[in-house]
């Protein structure tokens, strides 16, 4: 599967969002209201006049942004800025040729970017900037620098891209936000700073940090060429030069949380069952071990449990594959909300699960597994049109043994045993 086809399924059943699109030229509207609904599944709203957006305006709808071509039958000097700007509603503006006056006066009447509308590609450029800002939202960025007036700058800009920003004033606070805001994806850091300069922040930040889990863009002011060498010697992932334009900020950050997003969706790519969005086979070996440990460590009981659906073929035979899949989605969404502290929970393949929890006594176990193994039972699956009702068995390895293999295997014995006992029980102990 593609980045962008997964990326495109990421967005799939998420809220959706609505942009009003505001262009005279038919033909550019449609392509562009497509291609934002087939990339974001977001609803669009065209208007052809200034006058029609103001009815789209006071229409109660909530838009997230505006996209406006800047010359329009009835306002043909970029008078629809005004109107966006008055109804606070950001916008990113169309036209039709690039000229430095343009940019200077929309970037200051608060245009979040411009797109010159001169190919195709412009308007899959459009579509990834509206889906970026949308995202946007979501992700936290820190800005650290000494001085005031940069750190409001860098949160002014950030935040004009929808960015949640958290600024610091010195290395030592930014470590402590850092450790405060585990969600924190991009760090911007000033290099001349008094007490810890840009350099010591960046490699104390890389002892826990990599760089596929937070970006850092180095700045400076300094006329020295080798600070960007050294800044990405030592472990940030860019730099920028100051004075650096609102465009060029804006792109490198950008880029930036794009490389982490491809990042985190290869390794969902790799670490999930397509399927059931659970975790795969190889994740749970490759986890569980470590987890056994960090939980001994923590003196943490922990329960082991393979789970398996009964007559699985048969639900197969009966109803088809696809109202199979079904079922293995639905006991996945059920044991993904299971009313008790699962550390990780896999599907090891077919119709076999695997769930690591906390237990502190055998009749808090028992009472969870109990409710657990009904709920599936009371909770049939839907299908075409058909209600499909099937039970599971469960073999649990209650108490910690010397290797997580040893629990597993004994979890995996007494699974056998409930399916040998007639199914649709738990066998623990
Ligand atoms: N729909 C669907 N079926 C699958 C998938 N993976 C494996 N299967 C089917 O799961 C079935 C497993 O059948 P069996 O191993 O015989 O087990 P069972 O019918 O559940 O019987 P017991 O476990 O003994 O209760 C097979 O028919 C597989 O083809 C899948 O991803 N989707």
């Amino acid at each position: 599967m593609s980045i962008v086809r997964a990326q495109n399924r990421a967005f799939q059943g998420k809220p959706k969002f609505s942009v009003l699109l505001i262009e005279d030229q038919r033909s550019l509207s449609q392509m562009a209201a497509a291609m934002l609904k087939e990339r974001w599944n977001c609803y669009v709203h065209i208007a052809t006049s200034m006058s029609e957006a103001r009815v789209a305006l006071s229409s109660g709808t909530h838009f997230f942004l505006a996209v406006s071509d800047l010359h329009l039958p009835d306002a043909a000097h970029g008078e629809i800025i005004d109107v966006l700007h008055e109804a606070r509603l950001p916008t990113i503006a169309i036209t039709g040729h690039f000229d430095k006056e343009l940019r200077a006066l929309t970037l200051k009447k608060g245009v979040l970017d411009y797109v010159i509308k001169d190919s195709l590609n412009a308007f899959e450029y459009l579509t990834e900037l509206v889906g970026r800002l949308y995202k946007n939202q979501f992700i936290q960025v820190l800005a650290v620098d000494d001085s005031a007036t940069s750190r409001a700058y860098l949160k002014h800009m950030l935040g004009t891209q929808f960015f949640q920003v958290l600024t610091a004033g010195s290395g030592l606070e930014a470590l402590k936000i850092i450790e405060s805001n585990p969600d924190i994806r991009i760090i911007l850091t000033d290099y001349n700073m008094p007490e810890m300069d840009g350099f010591k922040l960046v490699s104390e930040i890389r002892k826990l940090h990599g760089k596929d889990r937070i970006a850092i863009i180095g700045l400076s002011a300094s006329d020295d060429s080798d600070l960007s060498a050294r800044f990405l010697k030592i472990g940030a992932n860019d730099f920028l030069s100051k004075p650096f334009s609102f465009e060029e900020l804006t792109w490198r950050v950008n880029q930036n949380i794009e490389m982490l997003e491809h990042i985190d969706i290869i390794r969902d790519v790799a670490n999930r069952d397509f399927l059931t969005g659970l975790f795969n086979r190889r994740y749970f070996f490759e986890n569980g071990a470590g987890l056994f440990v960090k939980t001994y460590a923590e003196k943490k009981q922990l329960v082991v449990a393979m789970m398996d659906i009964d007559h699985f073929k048969r639900i197969n035979d009966t109803y088809g594959h696809d109202c199979g899949d079904t079922v293995l989605k639905d006991m996945a969404g059920l044991l993904s909300s299971a009313h008790f502290k699962t550390y990780l929970v896999a599907r090891l393949g077919g119709e076999e699960f695997a769930v690591l929890a906390e237990g502190d006594s055998f009749a808090e176990i028992s009472e969870h597994f109990e409710a657990f193994h009904q709920s599936v039972a009371e909770t049939p699956s839907h299908c075409d049109g058909k209600t499909i009702s099937y039970t599971i068995s469960i073999g649990l390895c209650p108490t910690r043994l010397e290797s997580l293999d040893a629990m597993l295997k004994q979890a995996d014995n007494n699974l056998y045993l409930a399916k040998q006992g007639g199914r649709n029980q738990i066998i623990m102990g």
